[in-house]
């Protein structure tokens, strides 16, 4: 790969409010500016010598006159623009002094996190809202092996700790086989409100109602969507080109990887933190990070753009 030569991200820090309801505040984009008409979280460029909270407390008093009381950072999310690169750097903001008030004539609205999806944003917020309502881990089942009884027990204890976005992979399964377990496992993840996505199987899917898992080569042989809307659909990623074919076929999220090396993929090279990132900025898709992550590499998976982790081994319970 030729080496990057483009200028280096302007650094923009941003925030999460809410108010008593835990509605969120967005600002619109007043006319002149770029992206303007467009919905954003209240916030602006760090300034040369300052910190993103430095900024983030300046920002906020300047554009609606109210005082920051603490930030927790969210996600970080790389993003190219025609003209520019920006890394959009989000904080959780628990607490603020003052009424919040458009003091630079901008419209504000209080959004239910359920309806900030419906706001046009710039492209660097998509997986900022994702951060903020879709869940930061996705489990991978491992390949089921005897009876299933270990097998579901174990399902249950993952979405017993807090597991609510599942992929069903067990590709040793022939179809009537795999049928059988995807209803065994869709009636333990709808008693806990978890979302189910099938690996490679778009029309068990449509017939169950669940979500599909796209592998590279099936994403990259579509020419359309192949779930209505409200059925969720991910691929597996790898590249630029698996990315962008997402996001032309109105994908609701993706994992890439490997990250690191994995004793699932031994043979696969490793991304590494810095290449996920590079792609990361090319679509706004939300992307989990794939390839030896465990639940404590989700802060570091979020710093680097990143919905959170996928992972079999590092989410499966022993
Ligand atoms: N504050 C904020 N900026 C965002 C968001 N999403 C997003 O892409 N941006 C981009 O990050 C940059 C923020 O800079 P800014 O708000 O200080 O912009 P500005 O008016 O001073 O300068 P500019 O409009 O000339 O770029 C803009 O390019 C803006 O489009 C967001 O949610 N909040």
């Amino acid at each position: 790969m030729p080496p990057d030569r483009s200028p280096p991200p302007v650094h923009v820090a941003a925030a999460v409010l809410r108010d008593a309801r835990g509605r969120v505040l967005l600002a619109r984009r007043t006319a002149g500016r770029d992206l303007a008409g467009l919905w954003e979280f209240p916030g602006g460029k760090v300034e040369p010598g300052e910190s993103p909270i430095q900024a983030l407390e300046r920002e906020l008093a300047e554009e609606l006159g109210i005082r920051v009381r603490g930030a927790k950072p969210l996600i970080a999310v790389p993003q190219r623009y025609p003209d520019k690169r920006i890394v959009l750097d989000v904080y959780e903001v628990p607490a603020f002094a003052g009424t919040a008030r458009g003091l630079e004539k901008q419209a504000l609205a209080w959004a239910p996190p359920e309806k900030l999806a419906a706001y046009p944003m710039p492209p660097a917020d998509r997986p900022v809202v994702a951060a903020l309502t879709a869940p930061s881990r996705y489990l991978i089942t491992p390949e089921p092996e005897g009876d299933h009884v270990a097998y579901l027990a174990s399902l249950e204890k993952a979405l017993a700790g807090g597991v609510r976005r599942v992929q069903l992979r067990a590709r040793s399964l022939d179809p009537a086989r795999f049928a059988n377990l995807a209803r065994e496992v869709l009636a333990r993840c709808r008693v806990r409100g978890a979302e189910l996505l099938l690996n490679g199987s778009p029309e068990l899917a449509a017939a169950l109602g669940t979500g599909v898992h796209l592998r590279a080569a099936q994403l990259m042989a579509l020419s359309e969507r192949p779930l209505p809307p409200q059925l969720p659909v991910a691929a597996s990623c790898h590249d630029a080109a698996e990315l962008a074919q997402a996001e032309r076929l109105g994908l609701d999220f993706v994992v890439l990887g490997p990250v690191r090396a994995t004793e699932s993929h031994p043979g696969a090279k490793p991304l590494g933190w810095d290449r996920f990132r590079a792609l990361r900025e090319q679509v706004s898709l939300p992307i989990y990070a794939l390839g030896g992550m465990k639940p404590a590499d989700v802060a570091t998976a979020r710093r680097n753009g990143a919905q959170g982790i996928a992972a079999i081994r590092g989410l499966w319970p022993k």
